[in-house]
């Protein structure tokens, strides 16, 4: 890493709870990485709750705050790009005038997306998304680490199996894509998710990872995808040549944060008997700060030839 990394960092603010900037900022700030952040979003808390209040900020609002830096030269400044939850169409659209204009100033510019569009089969933005991310956005990026049922939305081909997933992942490979994580999937039965990693290190070579993660206690959470994409790239700045070991140190922390949480909620809760609500379903963050920089689960990547 030659000059110090600094990243903007484009996503949800929730109130209330761990998700987008919440789940970003503190632990890239843990890890030794500035980060300058812009809320696409400041809600109540994140959409999985009965209720959610907040505004969206508009995409003049976003291109206002871009200009108040690029006036300041401060544009010039950001090593990385890493944006998430976006709710509406021309927000998603200047964001990529955002990356042209962080690349014209600083070429070698890292842009890490998460297109966030939703999970297990639900959209929780609006479909409009799909399209601005399939033609404008992916091609754009360096790193992408959409879950299973992004890859489904973006490729419009289902996972059934292993051999789906690295084919759905050659999709962003062709679109330009460097590097895909496939956060997570659930090819490998009822009790593991399968994480994927392909990267491409010239036209006909690629580097392929898998790791095999135990599903942790009955419980979906949200704010891991976020927390997922962030710790990548500060794994994969600090190792750039070395892929394998920033996959399985992103995924130890995230599994760490999860352990932490899982272990923070009652018996009755863990053991199945009750659901929690989306409160007790809130990344414990902040009480995993130790693990994220010196995670407590170990799990090793498999390379795939
Ligand atoms: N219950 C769980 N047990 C183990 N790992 C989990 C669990 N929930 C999420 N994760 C991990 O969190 C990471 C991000 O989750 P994922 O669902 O893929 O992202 P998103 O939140 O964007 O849908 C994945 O690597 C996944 O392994
Ligand atoms: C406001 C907000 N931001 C971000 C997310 C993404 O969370 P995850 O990291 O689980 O993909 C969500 C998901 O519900 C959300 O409601």
């Amino acid at each position: 890493m030659s000059r110090e990394s600094r990243v903007l960092s484009i996503q949800s603010h929730v109130v209330h709870g761990y998700c987008g900037n919440k789940s970003a900022v503190f632990p890239l700030q843990l890890l030794g990485i500035d980060v300058d952040f812009i809320n696409s979003v400041q809600l109540s808390n994140h959409t999985g709750y009965a209720t959610i209040k907040g505004q969206t900020l508009s995409e003049n609002d976003l291109k206002e705050l871009f200009d108040g830096l690029t006036a300041n030269n401060l544009h010039t400044i950001y090593t990385h790009l890493l944006t998430g939850y976006v709710r509406n169409d021309d927000f998603l659209r200047e964001i990529s005038k955002i990356i042209k204009a962080l690349r014209a100033v600083n070429p070698d510019m890292i842009y890490v997306c998460d297109p966030v569009m939703g999970d297990a089969g639900k959209m929780y933005v609006p479909e409009s998304l799909l399209p601005i991310f399939r033609d404008e956005i992916v091609p754009l990026c360096d790193i992408c680490t959409p879950n299973q049922f992004e890859v489904e939305l973006l490729t419009e081909q289902k996972i059934n199996n292993e051999e789906d997933a690295w084919k759905g992942m050659q999709w962003f490979h062709e679109k330009g894509v460097k590097t895909v994580v496939l956060s997570s999937s659930d090819i490998g039965g009822p009790d593991v998710l399968i994480a994927l990693l392909s990267t491409k290190k010239s036209s006909e070579q690629y580097e392929k990872f898998k790791i095999v993660i135990p599903i942790q206690g009955p419980i979906f959470l949200t704010g891991t995808g976020d927390l997922f994409a962030a710790l990548f790239l500060a794994h994969s700045t600090r190792l750039p040549n070395d892929l394998k070991t920033a996959f399985e140190q992103t995924i130890a922390s995230v599994q760490s944060v999860i352990k932490v949480t899982i272990d923070s909620m009652p018996e009755e809760i863990r053991s199945g008997k009750v659901k929690p609500n989306a409160q007790q379903r809130e990344l414990k963050i902040i009480q995993s700060k130790k693990h994220i920089e010196d995670p407590v689960i170990e799990l090793h990547a498999l390379r795939i030839d």
